[in-house]
């Protein structure tokens, strides 16, 4: 059974508080202020395009059944087709889902891709199910969500829990449905079926990038410059060893079930052994443990947050003590806590730059797909690198130009790119 919500019911619904929607709001709002737009842009700007909810009946492989949730939220497409990854997790739900895909408009939009933003999801703990059951989930995940999405119409791609292998069944699901094979219709394939040089290691190597940029920039680098990275899935495992090939000191990691420190460096190629081995960084011998949520407070240059949502509030805000915080994870920063950095005088590098490595190198893929021909791993570093640090250099002169956070220039230069392509396709209410 699949359910299709309209926008304005979608608004009505919002929850306020602490939640990424709270936070996507937030920013929204400065940013239509900071423009000197008004109300009816707010509401417009604010309002999903369409809302998909479906559920998703599974055959467990002993026989029982369950049935879970899944999204898929269009925010807006006003330059071009949705774009966005899906994510697999027990904490998705429709107002994250909807978070997440705004934040996908102003990403796609402040990297001048030919996108909307979207994102999809299912309520599901990967951990606890089997490669036969992840593989009936997502494809009837792929068949309740295939009238609304498309090469031309939305583009998913993966996120937390999902991998190039769950795009595999997403593409073979909507070719099958198709009647012939449909490439374009995710992003973060394997290579062999239409994947791109780079794309697995984009979003890490595209935030390293930032990460240097930043220091270098912001004069913060030097002898002893320190790392402490949050999340040791796809971005962050990336990210630890790009820095630390780079020469910064990565000394502390963590993951959902443990964190582990060494002030001496970690050895990232062994902690990555250790997780392959045991699927956690928890017990890495060669490094000690560090409770709960002391990884976000620790002395550092550079603090990355790469795992979820709201992990920097109001309450540890005060306590934390990195000197630059790049958002590897979307949203990982509340609006309260960003009030608190912007006093203490601590750089926020916002996830809407920092991360865009992932969709771009999607959209690198996307275009040699549409081509059917295939760059070089070169070709794409030298595009990634060229394109990521251009719009790492205009976002900085243009914040300081105006004397605005990071944040908040980037979301309104994003926001202005959307209301222009609104206003010049007569779009406006
Ligand atoms: N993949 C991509 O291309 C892009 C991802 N992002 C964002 O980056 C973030 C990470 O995504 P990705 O690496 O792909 O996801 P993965 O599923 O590959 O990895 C997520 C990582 O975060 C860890 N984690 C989850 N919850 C916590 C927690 N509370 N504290 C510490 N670690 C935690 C997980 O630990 P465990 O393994 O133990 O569960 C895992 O190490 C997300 O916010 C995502 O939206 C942004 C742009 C693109
Ligand atoms: O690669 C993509 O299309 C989207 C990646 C994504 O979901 C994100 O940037 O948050």
């Amino acid at each position: 059974m699949s359910q299709i919500l309209d926008g304005r019911s979608a608004v009505a619904a919002e929850t306020r508080g602490a939640s990424p929607l709270h936070a996507a709001r937030h920013q929204l709002r400065e940013a239509v202020d900071t423009l000197g737009l008004g109300d009816a842009e707010y509401e417009m700007l604010s309002t999903p395009r369409r809302e998909l909810t479906v559920s998703i009946p599974l055959r467990c492989d002993d026989g029982t059944t369950r049935t879970y949730l899944g999204y898929r939220v269009q925010h807006n497409l006003s330059r071009g087709p949705a774009k966005g990854g899906v994510r697999f997790s027990p904490a998705v739900n429709l107002d994250e889902v909807r978070a997440l895909a705004m934040w996908m408009t102003w990403k796609s939009a402040l990297l001048d891709l030919p996108y909307g933003g979207a994102k999809g999801g299912v309520a599901i703990d990967p951990r606890g199910h089997t490669l036969g059951e992840l593989e009936r989930v997502t494809r009837r995940y792929t068949s309740e969500i295939a009238g609304f999405i498309g090469p031309d119409r939305d583009i998913p791609a993966p996120d937390i829990g999902t991998d190039e292998r769950t795009m595999a069944w997403m593409m073979d699901t909507f070719s099958v449905g198709a009647g012939h094979t449909v490439l374009g219709v995710v992003t973060g394939k394997p290579l062999e079926l239409g994947g791109s040089r780079g794309r697995a290691s984009a979003t890490s190597r595209g935030l390293g990038h930032v990460v240097l940029a930043a220091l270098r920039d912001l004069r913060l680098g030097g002898g002893a410059t320190t790392a402490a990275i949050q999340g040791f899935g796809k971005v962050g495992r990336g990210l630890a060893a790009f820095l630390a090939e780079a020469g910064v000191r990565v000394i502390a990691v963590s993951d959902e079930d443990g964190a582990v420190c060494n002030d001496g460096g970690i050895d990232v190629t062994a902690l990555g052994e250790h997780v392959d081995r045991t699927g956690g960084v928890a017990g890495f011998a060669l490094a000690d443990a560090l409770p709960g949520g002391e990884l976000l407070e620790m002395e550092v240059t550079v603090l990355v947050p790469a795992a979820v949502e709201g992990v920097l509030t109001a309450e540890n805000a005060p306590r934390v003590r990195a000197r630059l915080i790049v958002e590897g994870a979307n949203g990982p920063t509340t609006p309260e806590a960003d009030a608190v950095f912007e006093a203490r005088g601590i750089t926020v590098v916002p996830d809407i730059l920092a991360n865009a490595g992932g969709v771009l190198v999607s959209y690198f893929e996307w275009v040699q797909g549409n081509q059917s021909y295939w760059w070089t791993e070169d070709d794409v570093e030298r595009r990634l690198r060229d394109r990521m640090l251009a719009s790492w250099e205009r976002l900085l002169a243009t914040a300081r130009s105006s004397r605005r956070s990071l944040r908040r220039t980037a979301t309104a230069l994003a926001v202005e790119r959307v209301a222009d392509a609104h206003r010049l396709r007569g779009l406006y209410p």
